[in-house]
């Protein structure tokens, strides 16, 4: 038995016209996140997390952003196809936990769908999920509102 540790990171930009999806919660905003996918920030750091406690390639190799079948497809699709890799390699999913920096929207609110969501997608409980945000003191490129960073750790045992 192995205990596996994995760590994703993952940024969008905001831009007009877009959805704010966070977790698979579409959250009202002013803006929405720019991306191929849905653009949920939160779902691509904690794919990025499983994947890299399996051993296996980031996001972008499974969803290619040149791939014009998956335009729009959801972060929480993505989420599934990360469960069903661990799986394939034995892997039983422990927890997750993971950090959103953004001075806006408001997430607080959201984190208890947004946990659901997620645990669903993985076939966990929402007590296995972390969900935390933070403002970035208006310092940087998150301060000036340009856009929100993820980042995430999950923990698995393969057997
Ligand atoms: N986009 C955000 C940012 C923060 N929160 C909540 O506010 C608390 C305080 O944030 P600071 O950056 O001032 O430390 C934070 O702990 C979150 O509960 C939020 O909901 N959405
Ligand atoms: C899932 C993908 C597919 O294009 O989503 P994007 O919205 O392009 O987001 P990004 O985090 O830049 O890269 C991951 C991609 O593989």
């Amino acid at each position: 038995m192995k205990i596996r540790t994995g760590i994703g990171y993952d940024v969008h930009q905001f831009a007009e016209g877009r959805k704010c999806i966070l977790g698979g919660v579409d959250i009202p905003h002013s803006v929405g996140l720019l991306g191929h996918s849905d653009a949920d920030v939160l779902c691509h750091a904690i794919a990025d997390s499983i994947l890299g406690a399996l051993g296996l390639p980031d996001i972008g190799y499974y969803f290619p952003p040149e791939d014009d079948s998956i335009e729009g497809i959801s972060s929480l699709d993505i989420l599934k196809k990360c469960k069903a890799l661990a799986d394939e390699k034995g892997a039983d999913l422990q927890n997750v936990d993971s950090a959103l920096v953004a001075e806006a929207p408001k997430i607080l609110p959201h984190i208890a769908e947004m946990k659901a969501n997620i645990a669903n997608a993985l076939a966990l409980v929402p007590e296995d999920i972390g969900i935390k945000a933070t403002t970035n003191e208006t310092m940087g490129f998150v301060g000036r509102k340009e856009g929100i960073a993820a980042m995430a750790t999950c923990c698995l045992v393969i057997h």
